[in-house]
Formats: structure tokens, sequence, C-alpha cells
């Protein structure tokens, strides 16, 4: 609320003071008057000594009584206001009030002194003023002239007569209408001197009349303002009264305005507080009119999802009612069910009694049965630890027997043995009956009972007459593998020999054959388990059958090397970095043991090593491409796994190596469409110096040289084999042949080379016991 707000209200709540301003307003108006009649009252005694030039105005009679009036009607409704109410002290002026007195005092002192003159004047006079003054009513100031001849009697009038006397001059006389005496003697003595003339009696005359009437006038004017002043003082009277109940009233009113200004304060504290209030509680109703809003939209939110969780009830219901129905059908379908099933069931819980009763005795009969069969059991186990405690003794007797007879049958089947395979034809190459060389094989169940294979080779050739010569080679070989031999029924062949590692002995088995006939398909193989190949089958079964030894007291440690002879040059296909550049030397000691310097040898001990460390092999040899295989490896590769193995029963030890050997392409310099690269017939050179040298070195042997001069320094690869291929090891040549009839003439030179290998004796193969 604003300053002027607050001022506003109080001044409406004070209508009740609005008759004393007017009264206030009134009185000096009434004031004026008085004041400006005084001058005219104490004039009078002027006027008789200076007359006026004009006659008198008529005094305001109705103004003066009117001025009373009203006053008297202000004054009696101000003090009816006063006494009625609280009048506010706002609508008074004090000030106003106390000038308003001060001014009234004067002329009442003034009218007093007046009066007194005039109540001296005269008795009637004095009588009627006296009878005005204790009678103040408004119209009672008339203009009733008093004689003349009174006015004449009495000192005042004397003196004024006098008075007027002089100043009319020593001419003046008096008259019998009341001309002072003065005046009278003036004219007289003016007569008396005889001086004037009749005209200048004439108008003295004239003068004397005027002065007569002024006087008159005078005495009039006279007459009036003394009612006037009666008036006046009994105005005067009712002013003291009401002055003094004004100040009553003023009292009253400041009493009033206080206790309003008091009132006014405590409301405009107690509207403050009411504002405060009501404006925290506008605060307040807005934050809940805001929270009941939120409250009404989640109200509206929750409504709506009700509606619509109400409709999804209702479809609910629906279908749940339909469900109902068909499930009240099911029900009653299953309570028929149930009825037949509790008589079923009834009948079967007589029988479960019946059972259980046959139970107990059964179960009797059990524990009895049990307590004796744990007896038997008992028993039996210790006659079974018994059995298989005589069973292994009998069994490493029966290893050692094996071992022995099993190498009589290796040594029996010669130290040298020779296989060869002959691969399938390819997708890519013609299956036609030209295309393929005429290979056939001899029948199985006498390669069975006489342990040799026959291969036969026809070869056509067209003489130069013109006629068809038809060459027939058969060769004898102590097993032949046909195209459909699979992986699984080489290894079988093979695996013996691999066992004989375990034994002790030093062996090696090598893959023969041109550029394209499957060697490495042989020795490695394909990377799923059907066509796994020699090296990781061989390994398979050596980390098996050592297993398998644990038993019968053998501890086996394995290594695996993996070297590969490029140009006569050795290449560790372990070693670090994608190129050896190491110069690694073939070493024989004394002992006969043979190693090669600065190549890695990994520890094996689980065959799962073997497939990634064939597969570093693999991506580190050198492999070009040549017209006989666009794969085609220029490089004798050979994986050695050296075992050794110690049996603390037994007393036994040996140490052994499995050289598994791929040898490079054996074909022919013409043949491996090398001519016009110098690379290529360098590699083929080297190859057919090694695969040469590698004949001679078993053409030596077969020679029976014992203790003569075997040329395993003629190459690098028979050096590295040199201690596979003496008569104290084990070696199994694997030809490979191609079965195409455009690789007849090299099919033709590797199974001759491979006869030449199979006729060879070498000496008795010798099993390495280590130191
Ligand atoms: N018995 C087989 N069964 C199925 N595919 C074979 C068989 N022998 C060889 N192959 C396939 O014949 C192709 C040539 O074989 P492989 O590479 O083993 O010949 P290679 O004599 O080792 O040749 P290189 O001397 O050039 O290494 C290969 O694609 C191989 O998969």
């Amino acid at each position: 609320m604003s300053e002027g707000q607050e001022n506003t209200a109080p001044v409406s709540r004070l209508p009740r003071l609005a008759s004393p301003i007017k009264q206030t307003s009134s009185i000096p108006t009434l004031a004026t008057a008085m004041t400006s009649m005084a001058p005219l009252v104490s004039s009078n005694n002027a006027n008789k000594r200076k007359l006026p030039s004009s006659p008198a105005v008529p005094p305001p009679k109705r103004t003066v009584s009117g001025s009373s009036a009203t006053l008297a009607s202000s004054t009696s409704a101000g003090l009816r206001t006063s006494q009625r109410g609280k009048p506010a002290s706002s609508g008074f002026v004090p000030t106003t009030t106390r000038k308003t007195s001060a001014t009234l005092s004067r002329p009442a002192s003034s009218l007093g002194v007046s009066t007194r003159r005039t109540g001296s004047a005269g008795s009637s006079t004095s009588t009627a003023s006296s009878s005005t003054v204790t009678r103040p009513r408004p119209g009672m100031v008339t203009t009733k002239r008093p004689p003349i001849s009174s006015s004449n009697s009495g000192g005042p009038t004397t003196r004024a007569g006098s008075t007027l006397g002089r100043s009319l001059g020593p001419g003046a006389r008096p008259t019998s209408r009341g001309v002072s005496p003065a005046l009278a003697s003036t004219g007289r003595s003016a007569i008396g001197s005889g001086v004037a003339s009749a005209a200048q009696m004439k108008s003295h005359d004239g003068r004397i009349e005027n002065v007569e009437r002024m006087v008159g006038g005078f005495k009039d004017l006279l007459e009036r303002e003394q009612a006037k002043i009666s008036s006046l003082q009994m105005s005067q009277v009712d002013l003291q009264n009401l002055l003094q109940s004004t100040q009553n009233t003023e009292r009253e009113a400041r009493r009033d305005l206080s206790s309003a200004s008091e009132e006014l304060a405590a409301l405009r504290s107690a509207h403050a507080r009411e504002v405060d209030d009501l404006e925290r509680t506008i605060n307040r109703k807005d934050r809940e009119k805001r929270g009941l809003e939120d409250e009404l939209k989640d109200s509206r939110d929750e409504l709506s999802r009700e509606r619509e969780n109400v409709r999804e009830l209702k479809q609910t219901l629906a279908h749940q009612s339909t469900q109902h129905l068909t499930l009240s059908a099911q029900l009653a379908a299953s309570q028929t069910q149930l009825t037949i099933l509790q008589a079923e069931v009834e009948r079967a819980t007589l029988s479960v009694s019946s059972m259980k009763a046959e139970l107990q005795v059964g179960q009797e009969r059990a524990r009895e049965a049990e307590t004796k069969a744990e007896q038997k059991v008992k028993e039996a186990e210790e006659e079974r630890d018994r059995r298989i405690a005589e069973i292994e003794e009998e069994l490493r007797a029966a290893e050692t027997i094996r071992r022995k007879l099993h190498n009589q049958v290796q040594e029996l089947k010669g130290n040298i043995r020779v296989f060869a395979r002959v691969r399938p034809a390819l997708s890519h190459e013609s299956s036609s009956t030209d295309a393929l060389a005429q290979i056939d094989y001899g029948d199985e169940r006498t390669a069975a009972e006489t342990g040799q294979s026959q291969i036969t080779v026809t070869a056509r050739t067209e003489s130069a007459t013109g006629q068809q010569r038809e060459q027939v080679n058969q060769f004898t070989f102590d097993k032949i593998f046909e195209p459909k031999a699979g992986q699984k029924e080489v290894f079988e062949e093979i695996s013996m020999l691999a066992q004989s590692v375990l034994d002790g002995y030093n062996v090696c088995i090598f893959a023969y054959g041109q550029t394209g006939s499957g060697k490495s398909w042989t020795m490695e193989g394909g990377q799923n388990d059907q066509d796994a190949g020699m090296i990781p089958r061989a390994i398979d079964m050596i980390f098996a059958v050592s297993n398998n030894l644990k038993d019968r007291g053998w501890k086996y440690q394995m290594e695996g090397q993996f070297l590969e002879v490029y140009n006569e040059v050795i290449n560790d296909l372990l070693g670090n970095g994608q190129f050896d550049t190491k110069k690694h030397e073939i070493k024989l000691d004394k002992d006969g043991k043979l190693t090669v310097t600065d190549v890695v040898s990994i520890p094996l001990s689980n065959p799962r090593q073997v497939s990634t460390l064939l597969d570093r092999a693999r991506s580190r040899r050198a492999v070009a491409a040549t017209l006989m295989n666009e794969r085609s490896s220029r490089s004798h590769s050979v994986f050695t796994l050296k075992v050794k193995g110690i049996n603390p029963l037994t007393d036994e030890k040996c140490e052994a190596m499995l050289n598994l050997v791929d040898l490079a392409g054996s074909e022919r310099l013409e043949k491996s469409g090398a001519g016009e690269n110098k690379d290529r017939l360098k590699e083929t050179i080297n190859i057919n110096k090694s695969l040469s040298a590698l004949a001679d070195v078993i053409g030596a042997l077969g020679q029976g040289q014992q203790g003569g001069h075997v040329p395993y320094r003629n190459s690098t690869l028979t050096r590295l084999l040199q201690t596979s291929l003496s008569g104290s090891s084990k070696t199994l040549m694997l030809c490979n042949l191609s079965p195409l009839a455009a690789h007849l003439g090299e099919t033709l030179c590797s199974l001759r080379f491979a006869t030449k290998v199979n006729t060879t004796v070498v000496g008795q193969a010798k099993k390495q016991i280590s130191k």
C-alpha cells in the first residue's frame, strides 16, 4: 500500500469534522465584521467632533443577524457533532480557532467600553441595550429611531453639541430639533456680532438644518450601531460559549485524534500484518495451487493411464471370459477324468501298499544279499589287485619281448624299406583314360601273404616305323598304396616304425618323387584331422604311446627341429626372422651322434604344439613356381623329433631320432622347365646332385661295403641323414607317383630309384642306448 493510499482512508473516516471546519471558516467572517465595526463604535465620539460629509449607509442588519444565525447553527451543529461522535482531528484547524478567539476578544473589550459609555449616556437607551443583551435574539436589532429629545438630554449630547457648535462657528444657533447648546451659542454669538447679512443668515440656517439632519442621521446611525453592539455583544457571548464548547470539542477532537492516530497506527500495523499474512497466504495458496495443478495433471495422466488399463483389462477380461468358458469345459472334462483317475489311484494305492510290504521283505533279502555281495566284491577286488600286479609283471615282460620281436620283424623286413604311393588325379587334371598312365596293382591277398606288393606300369611307345610297342614294367615293394588309399591307411603301415623311436631306434622316413607327385601331401597333409600327414600323425602316436608307457615306468622328453636344405645350404625353419642368415654346420661326434650347430630345438609337451611348429616352418619354406607344380617346393625339408626316455623301474634308458624328410622334386632338368631361369637351373642342379648322392649312399650301403666308404659327404642332404641311413637305423622311403600319362617317364625313373633302394640290404639296426 502506498503512502497516498494510507492517507486517504483516515480522511474518508472523518466526515463528522466537516461542521467544525465550516464553523471555523465562518468565524473569521464574523470577526472581520466585528473588527470593522469597532472603529465605527469608537468613531462615535469622533463623529461627534467631525461630521461625515455624506449620509450614513444603513447598517447590514441582515448580515450580522444572518452571520449570527449561521454561526449559531454552525456552532450548535458542531457541538452536536462533537457530542455525538469523535470528531477527526485532521478536519479541525486550532490555529485559526485561536486567531479567531483573539480577534473576538479585542472587539469585546472595545465594545464593553463603548457599551459602558452608551449606558451612561441615557437610561432609556441603556435599558433598551440591557434588554437586548439579556434577550439575545437575531431579530431584535431594529431600526427603531430613538427620539431626538432624549438625545439632547444628557452630558454626551451636550458635549457633542458644543463640539458641533465649535465646528460650525460662532454663527450657529440652537434649534428646537435638538441642536446642541454649543452650536446654538456659536450662532448666537455670530448674530450677536451683527456682521452677517440676511443672505448669510439664510445660508447659515440652511447649513444648520443640514447639520441638524446630519446630527439626526448620526443619531440614527448611533442607535443602529448601539443595537449592533448589543447584538454583537450577544454574539460575543454566543461566540465565547461557542469558543468554549469548540475548545472542548477541540480537546475532545485532539483526544479523539490522538486515539484515532493510535488506532490508525495500530490499524496500519495490523493492516500491514494482515497484508503480510495475506501475501504469505497468497504465496502459500499459489504454491498449493501449483501443487494442486501438478497433482491435477498427474491425476489426469494417471486417469488416462487408468483408462487405458481399464480398456486393456476389459479386453483381457473379455479374452479371459472366453478362456474361462473354455477352461470350465476343460475343467469339467478334467474332473471327470480326475474321478476316474482317483478310482485308479485308490486301486494303485492298494497295490502299492501290498508292493511296499513285498518290498520290505525284498529289501531285507537284498540287504542280506548285499552284505554277502560286498564280502564277495571285497574278495574279488583283492583277487583283482593281485591279478593286476601279476598281469603288469607279465606285461612288462611281454613288452620287452614285444620290442625284441618288433625289431626282429623290422630287421627281417629290412632296415631300408620302400613303399610306393600313387596319388589320385586332381580335379583340374583330365581324368580321361588317355591322360592317365596305365598302372596296375597286384592282388591284395597275395600281397598280405607275401608281404610284398606289385605295381605294373605299361608304357606304350611308337617305333620309327610306326609300330606300336608296349613296355610292361613291373616293380615289387614292401607296400603299394593305390590312389584311393587315405592318409590313415598309409600311416598304419608306418606307425610301427614310428613306435621304434620310443624303443630307441633312429628312424628316417623320406618322401621321394617328382614335383607334384604328392610328397608334401603325404608328409604334412591337409589342415583337417582326416587329411593330416605322416608328421602330425607320427607325433600324435608317439605322444600317445609315451603316455601309455608311463604306466610301465617310462618317462620321455621330446624336442622338435625343422631344417631345410636349399641349394646345399641348411636353413633353420624355426629360427627367428623371415630368413635364416646363420651358417649351420653338421657335426658328428665320436659316439656317432649327429648335431647341427645354431638351430632352434623346441621342447614339445603336447602334440598341439607340432601344428604350430609346422605352420611356422611352412611359411618360411622357399617355394618357387615351376612348370610342374604351381607351389613346387624346391628344397629338402627335414623334420627331426628327438626323443629321450628313461625307465626307473627297469633301469632302462634310450635316445633316438625320428627324421621325416620331404625331398625336393626329382624331375629331370628338361622337364622342370628351369632351363631358361638361372635360379631355377641352380636349384634343379643342386636337387639332382643331392638326390644322386642319396642314391649313391644307398647304393654303397647296398653293395655291402660294411666298413667301406659310403659317400655321405657328397651332399648336405646325405650328411644330414647320415645317422638315419647307416646300418644302425631304420629307413623308409615313400615313393610318390603321379597317375598321369604325361608323367610316365618320371614315374618309371622314380620306380627304378625306389627299386634300387629296396634291394639295398643295410646292416642290422642298433638300439641307441644313451649314456
Ligand atoms: N593322396 C593324395 N590325395 C589327394 N590329393 C593329393 C594326394 N597327393 C597329392 N595330392 C595333391 O596333389 C598336389 C601336389 O601334391 P604335393 O604338393 O604334395 O606334391 P609334391 O610332390 O610335394 O610337390 P613338390 O615337390 O613341388 O613339393 C597337391 O595339390 C596335393 O594336394
